[in-house]
């Protein structure tokens, strides 16, 4: 369902990414893998349109929707969890939950208020206090139960479990594996790439801003001296 072709983004002079070829076909999760500063979040600001890419194409769908604002490519049905967490730190969760709902693309409202309560019971038993008032790990379910309240037929995580306790981030990738269950085609940034291997289906390798190596994630988990050349691990 997306696609990016020769996608070439700069920042400033710093050519970030050169030249990068992916695509996620739809209900596929897909892992986004490589060292630091290779260039993945650069990518997905890219797709998102928070960064408008110097040359080459996103397409969703077979319609070219490069440059496109980040409102629009939401109501595309991509959904986006930021690395560092989107939501609005004055509101309550309620009021973050509520304002973000939206029926799917195709009318579908499968995700409402009272699924992300029973999915996240966390968030059910802290509805009236304000978003700078939880964990980090409460404001990460936040921003995931945000993104889920729009029907995304696409969810793009970036780092959902960085920084958060150990019970909370099997709390996190639990939750990823309930949605991936759904059907929803997900996109995932994170450290642990094991966790990323076993809970996608393919994966792509990024180094210096382009795509080195893509096929099944269960293929790379078997590579240790793939894994090794390409993550340092
Ligand atoms: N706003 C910015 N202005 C200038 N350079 C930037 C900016 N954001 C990122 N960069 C640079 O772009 C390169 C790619 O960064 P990016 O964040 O996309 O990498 P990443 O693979 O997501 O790594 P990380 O895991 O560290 O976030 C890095 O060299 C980084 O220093």
């Amino acid at each position: 369902m997306l696609v990016v072709r020769d996608l070439n983004t700069y920042y400033g002079n710093s050519h970030i990414l050169r030249g990068v070829h992916a695509g996620i076909p739809a209900a596929t999760s897909v892992g986004l893998l490589g060292r630091n500063g290779m260039g993945k979040t650069t990518l997905i600001r890219t797709v998102m349109g928070y960064v408008r890419p110097a040359s080459g194409e996103v397409q969703v769908d077979g319609r070219t929707v490069t440059g496109w604002p980040p409102e629009k490519m939401a109501r595309l049905g991509i959904g986006y969890v930021p690395e560092g967490r989107g939501i609005f730190p004055n509101l309550s969760v309620r009021e973050n939950l509520v304002m973000s709902e939206r029926a799917g693309i195709d009318g579908r409202r499968a995700w409402t208020f009272d699924r992300v309560m029973a999915t996240f019971p966390r968030l059910a038993e802290r509805l009236s206090h304000g978003g700078q008032q939880l964990s980090g790990g409460e404001q990460q379910m936040l921003s995931i139960g945000r993104a889920l309240m729009t029907n995304p037929r696409l969810l793009i995580l970036d780092e959902a479990t960085e920084g958060l306790a150990p019970l909370i981030v099997a709390e996190i990738w639990r939750v990823i594996s309930e949605i991936r269950a759904t059907g929803i085609a997900t996109l995932i940034v994170d450290r642990d790439y094991r966790k990323v291997l076993a809970h996608t289906d393919l994966a792509v390798v990024m180094e210096k801003g382009q795509i080195v190596r893509h096929g099944a994630s269960a293929d790379l988990l078997s590579e240790p001296k793939a894994l090794e050349d390409l993550l340092g691990v």
